[in-house]
């Protein structure tokens, strides 16, 4: 539990951020539609869904940097955003840096700007810079760097006055392998320090492997809450199946279940509530074998994939029937 000592606005909370609600309308456009978030206090949490989803507009009115049409923000138990400031660090969507300064200053100069002291920023900038590999780049001017480096320098700066939450907004879209590996170091050792982190992607390996929760939003609502785990769970566990025997393609089939698909030397199928063992039966008293066969649990990116699938269907169908409608008016 921590309260906040920042604002007027004391309270208790489990949560850093507490969204409740918040809905926003570009024009006649519903972008994010009484979406909720909860962060708990020392969390990793991941802000997932696809391009125009609402992700980053979400992140934005949590933040306090556009106003909702409806719903309300608490950050530290905060509804003033402005008040606990300086205990936040923003990557935004938009990545930008003055090209004329060097990678050491332009931390620093973020550190300030967030009431950080500027020698202690350039020592720092050293510091995070050597332990990210980055060292050999710190008196490198901004616009001599690659985009995907320049980004590594904004986000040591929006993190060096070690904010108590961390916000960033697609934060691996741009870096290469090595770098986005860097970048899912910091972000457990940010969290290591207590820091909580919200945020958003649309990459499924890295919110796999960091996210302690996440939210899935498609078409401007939340469609998701839960761990990793729990998304996986919404799908069936997958089967893996070679048969010994090179046997017809339809004698095989017939064995399995309709909807098993053959990709390579394998048959892929889910398992469904009978379980594999009458399947095993079934296979072994064929006389086909087993030259493979995996159990395995769908990833995140496939429980991903099936959500945002059945949100878009919902959406044909009643197209389709408004059409109907309008044709049979
Ligand atoms: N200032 C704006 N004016 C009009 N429409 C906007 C504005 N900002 C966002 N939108 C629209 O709102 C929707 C949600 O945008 P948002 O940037 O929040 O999505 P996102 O999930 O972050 O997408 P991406 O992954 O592509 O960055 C999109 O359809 C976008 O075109």
């Amino acid at each position: 539990m921590r309260a906040d000592s920042a604002s007027g606005d004391q309270r208790l909370t489990d949560y850093c951020v507490e969204a409740r609600g918040l809905t926003k309308y570009f024009d006649e456009f519903k972008a994010v539609d009484h979406v909720d978030l909860e962060v708990p206090v020392g969390s990793i949490y991941g802000v997932l869904g696809p391009n125009g989803a609402g992700k980053t507009t979400s992140l934005r009115m949590t933040l306090g940097i556009i106003d909702p049409d409806e719903g309300t923000s608490r950050l530290f138990g905060s509804h003033k955003p402005q008040s606990v400031r300086h205990r936040i660090g923003y990557l935004p969507e938009e990545r930008g840096l003055y090209p004329g300064m060097k990678a050491r200053e332009a931390i620093a100069f973020m550190g300030a700007l967030r009431g950080l002291d500027w020698g202690e920023g350039r020592r720092r900038a050293a510091t995070f810079m050597a332990e990210l590999g980055l060292e050999r780049v710190i008196d490198e001017k901004i616009r001599k760097m690659s985009k995907g480096m320049a980004q590594m320098v904004q986000l040591i700066g929006s993190i060096v006055h070690a904010p108590d939450l961390i916000v960033l907004d697609e934060p691996f879209s741009g870096l290469d392998p090595v770098n986005q590996e860097r970048l899912e170091t910091l972000v457990r050792r940010e969290r290591d320090r207590g820091a909580t982190i919200l945020f958003s992607t649309h990459v499924m390996a890295h919110a796999e492997r960091l996210c302690d929760r996440l939210a899935i939003i498609a078409r401007s609502q939340r469609r998701f809450e839960g761990t990793v785990d729990e998304a996986r769970a919404l799908l069936p566990m997958q089967v893996r199946y070679a048969p010994r025997t090179g046997a017809d393609d339809g004698v095989i089939a017939a064995l399995l279940p309709a909807d098993a698909q053959r990709r390579g030397d394998a048959w892929h199928f889910a398992i469904d509530d009978a379980g594999v063992e009458p399947l095993l039966a079934r296979i072994t008293a064929s006389g086909h074998g087993v030259a493979g066969l995996s159990i395995a649990r769908p990833g995140l990116h496939d429980a991903f994939v099936h959500i945002v699938r059945q949100v878009d269907a919902g959406f044909a169908a009643d197209a389709a029937e408004e059409a109907a409608a309008e044709a049979s008016a």
